[in-house]
């Protein structure tokens, strides 16, 4: 099986949006709203595959999982609370604990794991910042979140409300990919890997082109529809 990750981490969070936008007519362009980076790398792009984990309120009738120790190498770790404890408009969800603090991404680290994800609150922010580990969340909080929601499930799909009450699903094993932008995920299932990746490498291309163009310059609109001529043929 062939792996995308070294090749997706690099291209930018924006360049793998172009390629949904326009290659698969994903409005979204994969693009997973509202998330804030906390910390990693200023000047790379990391990609991972999700790794999902559903937390659910403390007296769900599931037991508590852990779901630290147990991390794929290459994951990228998404955490999200269930469909109830989300909200569409800020702070996104109904829960003020931190779901994820500086201990769990330590353990995330030493096990491979390419960078974290939570649609909820983070905690340790300096610690985090120091560990020089991807963290993105919707923002921060001071409490651990024992006594008001526990993780339940690993692996399954996680829903993502967004704004207009649509729902975004985060699949096991998409793609993940974060930079200074924000997070965008590849929904591997309706995305053919081997053509997308070829649109995308062409739209960089294309995008240095028209760069070089306007600083000689030239109007950019009629260099960008001149360049991307070649994108077409792409799209069939
Ligand atoms: O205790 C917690 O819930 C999380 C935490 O602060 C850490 O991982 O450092
Ligand atoms: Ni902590």
């Amino acid at each position: 099986m062939s792996d995308y990750l070294s090749e997706l981490s690099t291209f930018s969070t924006c360049d793998v949006s172009d390629g949904l936008l326009n290659k698969y007519g994903d409005a979204s362009g994969g693009f997973i709203p509202n998330l804030q980076k906390w910390s990693g790398p200023s000047d790379n792009t990391v990609a991972g595959k999700a790794y999902t984990v559903l937390f659910a309120q403390h007296d769900d009738p599931r037991p508590e999982i852990n779901y630290i120790d147990t991390i794929p190498a290459g994951s990228f770790l998404v955490i999200a609370l269930t469909i109830p404890l989300q909200l569409e408009d800020a702070p996104y969800v109904r829960v003020s604990q931190a779901l994820y603090g500086g201990l769990m991404s330590r353990r995330a680290q030493f096990q491979g794991t390419k960078g974290t994800v939570v649609l909820g609150r983070i905690r340790d922010v300096e610690e985090q910042h120091s560990l020089e580990y991807p963290v993105y969340s919707y923002s921060l909080g001071t409490c651990a979140s024992k006594m008001a929601v526990k993780p339940v499930a690993v692996q399954i799909p996680l829903q993502v409300l967004v704004r207009e009450a649509n729902v975004q699903t985060i699949h096991p094993d998409d793609y993940i990919i974060g930079d200074n932008n924000g997070i965008v995920r590849i929904p591997t299932s309706s995305v053919c890997m081997q053509d997308l990746m070829l649109y995308i490498r062409k739209s960089i291309e294309v995008d240095r082109l028209v760069a070089q163009d306007v600083a000689e310059g030239k109007p950019l609109k009629a260099s960008q529809k001149e360049r991307r001529e070649v994108l077409k043929e792409l799209l069939l």
